[in-house]
């Protein structure tokens, strides 16, 4: 079995439910174990344009799947939470990422882990410091702890 921690994020109705479903989907993922899940967190959308504040949580597996397998539930996840991949920084009823598998580093065409953009995500670093050690290193050498220090400050709310 591996650890892979997943990366949730939702803009669009109801991003709360669209979390709590997607959290349930991954409970229930085949070869799978759902075991730790982040507090949500409220931000607003890094990137171009306007659009409505996220909401952001990360969920752990441990799993049997491979990095690809894995992929493709997620993607059947979003598909069912009615995700539509229109414009590529546009908003979305659900997004589901790998952001680490085990110590893997993973360079597909369709992906990329750890997740390339994380490092400067506060709306991934946060909640994954939620159920990760932040002193343990990261496949790219640097601990949660020093990627943390360095990631751009943005205004970032817990939302219980
Ligand atoms: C459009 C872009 C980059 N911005 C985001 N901004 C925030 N705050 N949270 C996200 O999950 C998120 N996802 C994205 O894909």
């Amino acid at each position: 079995m591996t650890r892979a921690c997943i990366g949730l994020g939702s803009n669009l109705q109801d991003p709360a439910a669209q979390l709590q479903a997607a959290v349930d989907a991954l409970a229930r993922l085949p070869d799978s174990t759902l075991t730790a899940g982040s507090a949500l967190y409220r931000s607003a959308a890094v990137g171009p344009g306007i659009q409505p504040d996220y909401l952001n949580a990360v969920a752990v597996l441990e799993t049997a799947l491979t990095p690809e397998a894995l992929l493709d539930a997620l993607q059947a996840i979003e598909q069912a939470r009615g995700r539509r991949r229109t414009l590529r920084w546009g908003p979305r009823t659900l997004d589901l990422d790998i952001l680490l598998y085990g110590d893997r580093q993973i360079r597909l065409p369709r992906l990329q882990v750890p997740h390339p953009a994380m490092a400067r995500r506060h709306f991934v670093l946060y909640p994954l410091a939620d159920v990760c050690d932040p002193r343990q290193p990261l496949p790219c050498g640097r601990t949660l702890e020093q990627l943390l220090a360095e990631c751009p400050r943005q205004e970032l709310e817990r939302s219980d």
